[in-house]
């Protein structure tokens, strides 16, 4: 498929504006066109003549010859991995803490959907002997930050393809996309989304979630430091893309501060009332 590129604003149609009027006629060769001596009435007609000959000319020559384009650029655009309908994606997102994780493992019990979540695609790569980027995602999961979109991406579409090979079609795509860039680089080159879960949840219930978990996690990131990077890191670069959904009308947001098995019966009334279940 290939996408032409608008010309840019602007440029067609400015050179036909364009008339070039010289600078100074001479009538005779030799005379100095600056020359503050008075002219002849002869001379001066003569003049008139000359200039006026050159701009009737220059003007039929602009508004005869036809003014040429810019050649339009054109621009290869990638088909997505898999084509509209061809498989189902729901984006999964929330604070860390908010209970993502444990509601996608219900999903997978309760309706056989695929859960792949980014954030232990990231872990498996960072423990992968002879992973080339082992040492880089180790560094931005200890600070908080999001690990360069295509190396989250190129794994997600990996671990989607797998599956697929299988005959599994409908996915749950759970911490991600986490920032803007991977919002829109995912859905042009891998698959479009249907909905996304939100779950909202108050920093102080995620909080006291992630310290106790991380007792037993073994996680780096589940250390109050580091928590609360992930929490700064969410706020100003996670949410846009709540936003961003949420004006196409794809936001299916719920509330996590409550026992599990509510937020459970919460997400399957909602993804029955889209029919996604
Ligand atoms: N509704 C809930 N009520 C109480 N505890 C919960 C609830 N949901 C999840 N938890 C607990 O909170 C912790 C975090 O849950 P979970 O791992 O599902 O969150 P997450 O959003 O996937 O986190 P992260 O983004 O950090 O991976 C876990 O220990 C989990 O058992
Ligand atoms: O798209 C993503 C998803 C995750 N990360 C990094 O991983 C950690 C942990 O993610 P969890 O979803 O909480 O398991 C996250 O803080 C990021 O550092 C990412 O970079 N990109």
């Amino acid at each position: 498929m290939l996408r032409i590129a608008r010309p840019i604003v602007g440029l067609r149609g400015i050179s036909s504006h364009i008339t070039r009027v010289p600078f100074a006629v001479s009538a005779r060769s030799g005379a100095r066109c600056y020359s503050s001596a008075p002219a002849s009435n002869g001379k001066k007609l003569g003049l008139l003549a000359v200039l006026g000959v050159l701009a009737v000319g220059t003007t039929l020559y602009s508004a005869t010859t036809p003014v040429k384009p810019p050649r339009a650029y054109i621009e290869p655009v990638l088909s997505p991995a898999f084509k509209p309908g061809e498989v189902s994606v729901l984006f999964v997102l929330g604070g860390p803490g908010s209970g993502k994780g444990t509601q996608c493992a219900k999903l997978v019990a309760g309706y056989g959907f695929v859960h792949l979540s980014a954030g232990d695609l990231l872990r498996a790569e960072q423990q992968r002997p002879g992973s080339k980027y082992g040492e880089l995602i180790a560094q931005y999961i200890k600070d908080g930050q999001i690990v360069p979109q295509e190396i989250t991406i190129a794994l997600l579409e990996q671990a989607m393809k797998e599956e697929f090979g299988k005959g599994k079609t409908k996915f749950l795509i759970d911490g991600f996309p986490r920032k803007m860039d991977q919002a829109i680089t995912f859905e042009e080159q891998v698959a479009q989304s249907s909905f996304t879960l939100f779950f909202d949840c108050p920093e102080a219930v995620m909080l006291k979630r992630l310290l106790e978990r991380g007792k037993t996690s073994g996680r780096t990131d589940d250390n109050a430091e580091t928590i609360s990077k992930r929490f700064k890191t969410f706020v100003e670069t996670s949410y846009p893309v709540v936003e961003y959904f949420d004006k196409q009308g794809k936001v299916i947001r719920l509330s996590c501060d409550q026992p599990v098995e509510t937020v459970y019966g919460q997400v399957t009334a909602a993804l029955k009332g889209k029919e996604i279940i």
